[in-house]
């Protein structure tokens, strides 16, 4: 980008409900020290979901970018809430031309903008056709979602490909810890399908942000 565009990109407001330096939790990259970026809404209301997303503080590209500049880490996660909805190519080449590597999380009902680095995609529904569609060049990771009850989310047809096939059991929202009928439906479906492989949320077991 040249510097007009820079300046007038960095006057554009996010809605960003947290931000936070931590370790990836979750998925191939679990463990690597990470910044947060947690934007305010979604499209859906999952009766599991994690995460109060509403409330917000609007900052500025340039706000936002001056205020996690002092963390010693160049990456990035856009999480939320639904981070698609905010998030535009131009945003994420700004925080390119800063120097960070940029991963999402996504629940898989619409593209991710150009120019993401990492594509975690954790669909919250059954409709194949519709993945094809946003991920046509495929995706990073997979991180289905394993309830105890009901069919099991993954489906049967060829997803787009991905470096990494992950499952994770739904973490009990009072306990933080793997609700245990899931958790054994993802081991029992790791051990018959040996592409997948089991994601826990370790930074609840470890109790870190
Ligand atoms: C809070 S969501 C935000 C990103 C996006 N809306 C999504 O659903 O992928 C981040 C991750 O947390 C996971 N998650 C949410 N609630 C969970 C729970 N109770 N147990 C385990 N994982 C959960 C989601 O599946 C997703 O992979
Ligand atoms: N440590 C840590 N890792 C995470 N990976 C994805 C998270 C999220 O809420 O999107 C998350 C989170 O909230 N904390
Ligand atoms: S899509 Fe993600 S953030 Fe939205 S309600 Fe579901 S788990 Fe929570
Ligand atoms: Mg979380």
């Amino acid at each position: 980008m040249n510097r007009v565009d820079m300046s007038s990109v960095a006057e554009r407001v996010l809605k960003v409900n947290e931000y936070f330096y931590s370790l990836q939790g979750e998925g191939a990259r679990q463990g690597v020290p990470t910044i947060f970026i947690r934007l305010s809404g979604c499209n859906l209301s999952c009766s599991f979901c994690d995460t109060d997303f509403d409330s917000y503080e609007a900052l500025s590209l340039d706000e936002l970018s001056s205020r996690i500049a002092s963390y010693p880490c160049k990456s990035i996660v856009w999480t939320g809430g639904e981070p698609t909805l905010q998030l535009d190519s131009a945003i994420v080449a700004y925080f390119k031309d800063l120097g960070y590597y940029q991963a999402i999380e996504t629940n898989g009902m619409q593209s991710v903008p150009e120019g993401i680095d990492y594509i975690s995609c954790s669909p919250k529904h059954r409709n194949v056709s519709m993945l094809h569609k946003f991920f046509s060049q495929g995706v990073s990771e997979w991180r289905f979602l394993i309830e105890p009850e009901g069919a099991l989310p993954i489906p049967k047809e060829q997803l787009p490909k991905a470096l990494h096939y992950c499952i994770s059991p739904v973490f009990d929202l009072t306990t933080d810890r793997p609700n245990p009928i899931a958790l054994q439906r993802c081991i029992d479906y790791c051990l018959e399908h040996s592409q997948w492989r089991l994601s826990l949320q370790i930074h609840k077991l470890i109790g870190i942000e």
